[in-house]
């Protein structure tokens, strides 16, 4: 068990460079829980990577919002993931619902690209989550299984994988999911990996919730059994995102 709470602030395509300044020189000066309780990581657009990575305090890790499928080469367009492990980000979110919504990423593809990232020696942030339309035809569950199964099919190791529960009807429309909304498939997701990988793997994979979440209602949401944190968007740009970050202490005391 011991899964330690994690917190992560996806950017998305937001900020200038003199906005991120602000927002890391807010970071820096955050009074928040140590590196024993919260691992910390952001996540900005691909062009302040090194920005940010050169400037962030060193107890919070740096986040890519995508990378490639497989190696680089002549990808117009693309970033490889050998390219984030030269620049030494840790971290990757992959099959953020932007992203398999807007851009057409298949459960299969966002699989491979987990497995590809994985093999090059990057952390991912592997995201999964229903439509309105989905969850009001009873489908929730069956549609996170197939995303998780993509994954799983394609991964042996999950020592290096967070997933996050992202519902896409919670994501930036201030509509966040009760704290049973999020509980529940938190627990059926824990439930798969059980029977689907293994009794360890359910036990020590982080399971964290993005959707709305805000310096408001981060704390009920923590204190959820099998909410292991969040990943934040438009709260992760805000000075509130240090008292969600804090909110990692409700676990600590539960
Ligand atoms: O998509 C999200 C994080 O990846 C959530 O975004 P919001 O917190 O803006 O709803």
């Amino acid at each position: 068990m011991g899964r330690k709470f994690f917190v992560g602030g996806n950017w998305k395509c937001n900020g200038t460079n003199e906005e991120v300044k602000k927002i890391i020189s807010t970071l820096n000066a955050g009074d928040v829980p140590s590196q024993d309780v919260v691992e910390v990581v952001v996540s900005p657009p691909f062009v302040f990577l090194p920005l940010t990575k050169g400037s962030l305090r060193s107890d919070f890790h740096v986040a890519a919002q995508n990378c490639w499928i497989k190696k680089g080469g002549a990808y117009t367009g693309e970033i490889s993931a050998e390219m984030l492990v030269n620049l030494d980000i840790p971290w990757v979110i992959l099959g953020h619902s932007e992203r398999r919504l807007i851009l057409g990423e298949s459960n299969e593809f966002v699989g491979d690209k987990v497995a590809y990232a994985l093999s090059q020696g990057l952390k991912v942030i592997a995201c999964v989550g229903e439509t309105l339309e989905q969850r009001e035809s009873g489908s929730t569950l069956e549609v996170v299984a197939a995303q998780t199964k993509a994954i799983a099919d394609r991964v042996s190791d999950w020592t290096n994988v967070v997933v996050a529960y992202e519902p896409v009807w919670a994501i930036g429309t201030g509509k966040v999911a009760t704290p049973a909304q999020a509980q529940e498939v938190h627990a059926e997701l824990r439930k798969w990996l059980h029977a689907n990988i293994s009794p360890e793997v359910a036990a020590s994979t982080r399971i964290i919730y993005g959707g709305s979440v805000n310096g408001a209602n981060c704390k009920e949401l923590a204190a959820q059994a099998d909410v292991d944190g969040f990943l934040v968007g438009g709260a992760s740009l805000k000075p509130e995102f240090i008292d969600i970050i804090k909110s990692a202490e409700v676990k600590k005391s539960a």
